[in-house]
Order: C-alpha cells, then sequence, then structure tokens
C-alpha cells in the first residue's frame, strides 16, 4: 500500500536521490519499499537544455513545477538538490529534512590540479561560481558553457568538447562515478551554498508530512545549509551568482565560510564567521564581504 508519495524530477542524479530519501523513510517508519511511490516530474531546467540557465531567467527553473505538485495535492514530498533551490520559498512550502551530507568538494575531471591545466585549455562549466573562481587563479582559461546532466556532460569531455569540467563530487559518487575526476581541497575551491546536501520540503500545513519525513532530518547538515542558504539570501543571490560558502560544526558552534568574486575572477573577497547556528551568521558574513568587496564586485548583489 502507498502510505507516501515523493516527489522528483526525473534525472539519473534525482532518482537517484528520491531513492536515498525512500529508503531512509522505509528504514525509519518500518515501511516495504513499495510504501513510497516514486512521483517523476520534468521541470523547466530538465527541459531547456541549450542555454545558459542564467539566461533562461535564473529563478524557480528545478522546483517551480515540484512546487505546483507538492500544492496540488499530487505528491506528500519533494525532493531538491538543496543546492538548486533557492533561497527564497513560497510560504505555503518548508524544508522538513536534509540527508547526511555527502562530499562537498568539486571534482576536477580532465587534468590533475588547476596547476596541471595546459595554458588556454578549454574548461566547460555553467557555473558562474566555477567559472570566477577558476579564473581567479587561472586567468589564461577559456571558460565555455557546458550543460546536461552529469553523464551527459561527462560525454561532452570524452568526445573533446572540452579539455576539463568541474563536476560535485557528491553527485559523481552518488552516480556511482566516484572514480572520475580529482577532488579540489575547499581552500583550493570553496563549493556552491548547499553543495551536497539533499532536501525533503512538505506542505507547511501537512503537519503529518513534516512528521515522518523529519524523522529523517540530519541535524548538523539542516544547520550548515541553512546557514549557507542564509548567507546567499543576505546578499540576495542565487545559485547562478558568483558566491561560494561552507559551514562546518564544531560542538555547538557554527563556522561559516564565504567567497564573493567578480564574474572575472579578477576580485575574490573571502571570510568566515562563527558562533551559534543561526540566520544571523549568514547576514553578518553578507555584510562583512559587501563592506570589503569592490564597487564592481558589490554592484552585482544585494540589489
Ligand atoms: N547545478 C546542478 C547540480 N545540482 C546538484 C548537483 C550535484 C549534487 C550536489 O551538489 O548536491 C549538480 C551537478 C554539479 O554541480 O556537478
Amino acid at each position: 500500500m502507498v502510505e507516501f508519495r515523493l516527489g522528483t524530477r526525473g534525472s539519473p542524479l534525482a532518482l537517484t536521490q528520491a531513492r536515498m530519501v525512500r529508503a531512509a523513510l522505509c528504514t525509519a517508519h518500518g515501511w516495504a519499499e513499495d510504501a513510497v511511490e516514486l512521483v517523476v516530474i520534468r521541470t523547466t531546467g530538465d527541459r531547456v537544455q541549450d542555454r545558459a540557465l542564467a539566461e533562461i531567467g535564473g529563478k524557480a527553473l528545478w522546483t517551480k513545477e515540484l512546487d505546483r505538485a507538492l500544492l496540488a495535492g499530487e505528491i506528500d514530498a519533494a525532493v531538491h538538490s538543496m543546492k538548486d533551490v533557492e533561497t527564497v520559498r513560497p510560504t505555503a512550502i518548508r524544508i522538513a529534512a536534509m540527508l547526511p551530507r555527502a562530499d562537498v568538494r568539486d571534482r576536477l575531471i580532465g587534468a590533475e590540479s588547476l596547476d596541471d591545466l595546459t595554458p588556454g585549455a578549454v574548461v566547460g562549466t555553467s557555473s558562474p561560481r566555477r567559472r570566477a573562481q577558476l579564473l581567479a587563479v587561472r586567468p589564461d582559461l577559456r571558460i565555455v558553457l557546458l550543460r546536461g546532466n552529469v553523464e551527459t556532460r561527462l560525454a561532452k569531455l570524452a568526445a573533446g568538447e572540452v579539455d576539463a569540467t568541474l563536476l560535485a563530487a557528491a553527485g559523481l559518487d552518488r552516480l556511482g562515478r566516484g572514480e572520475v575526476g580529482h577532488a579540489l581541497a575547499t581552500d583550493a575551491m570553496l563549493p556552491a551554498p548547499a553543495q551536497g546536501a539533499v532536501g525533503i520540503e512538505v506542505r507547511a500545513d501537512d503537519d503529518a508530512a513534516h512528521a515522518r519525513v523529519g524523522a529523517i532530518d540530519d541535524a548538523a547538515t539542516h544547520a550548515c545549509v541553512a546557514a549557507e542558504r542564509a548567507l546567499l539570501a543576505a546578499l540576495k543571490a542565487d545559485c547562478h551568482s558568483p558566491v561560494a560558502a561552507l559551514a562546518a560544526l564544531a560542538g555547538e558552534t557554527l563556522v561559516l565560510r564565504g567567497e564573493l568574486l567578480a564574474e572575472d575572477g579578477s576580485a575574490r573577497i573571502e571570510g568566515f564567521v562563527e558562533g551559534v547556528a543561526t540566520d544571523d551568521l549568514g547576514a553578518a558574513l553578507a555584510a562583512d564581504l559587501l563592506a570589503r568587496a569592490p564597487e564592481a564586485v558589490r554592484r552585482l548583489f544585494a540589489a
């Protein structure tokens, strides 16, 4: 008997993550696997493959159709890569849980390290953050747009369309491609806010779904990702902004690192704050970074 309907995108990574959520729910509640039905929903981001996502209009590319299904009662919860979830969500929807976070790092594929990329190498990415971070250390690189799901990007690399690319370790690992590429230390390449985290959203008024999903929440991941998202929110930025952030918990203390970049990598402002995990940390770090950013960078944010 179906106890719970879980909405997900249909990409191989999304499906893998949805299956992980299903397994966690079944374990937590003693359900058989068929108690959780996976409902595949196609999003704008899945449909439009030929343009930079930032161009399509940015917001809600991966969430709008799942939001609609959730609010219409067609699904009880929606699974997302938290990295792709806007900071401002409909008030009728809330994040009920996050799975334990995976490897947060980016992997470089096509060279052993950033230093090993040949002069003028062509690196494919559709992420303004990765583009800016690459150019900050290697202004000689040619950064070109590379889109598609993880397997598509790897195929384009294999076909010689680009010399190298960067992908999240989390996605590669979850797809069983853990052998691909070389992980970059977070000091060299701070990840995107919420990278490696899978979140589950429910309707704000659905207390039953909230309780069921809340049972699988990883509190440490949730606190760290909330802090990273608070920084992004305070900057009025989104996943198409040249912003990196990573939080870590040491006991009760949360350390939030962040980075703003000029789109061409010509400026890079880094900082960190620490304290009790609240939204104030993100706001404090945003204010500090903006205060130290040159006008050309500040203009990109908090507009
Ligand atoms: N923006 C696409 C996206 N959203 C989540 C992941 C990977 C999994 C994750 O970071 O949680 C990816 C691909 C990538 O950046 O390599």
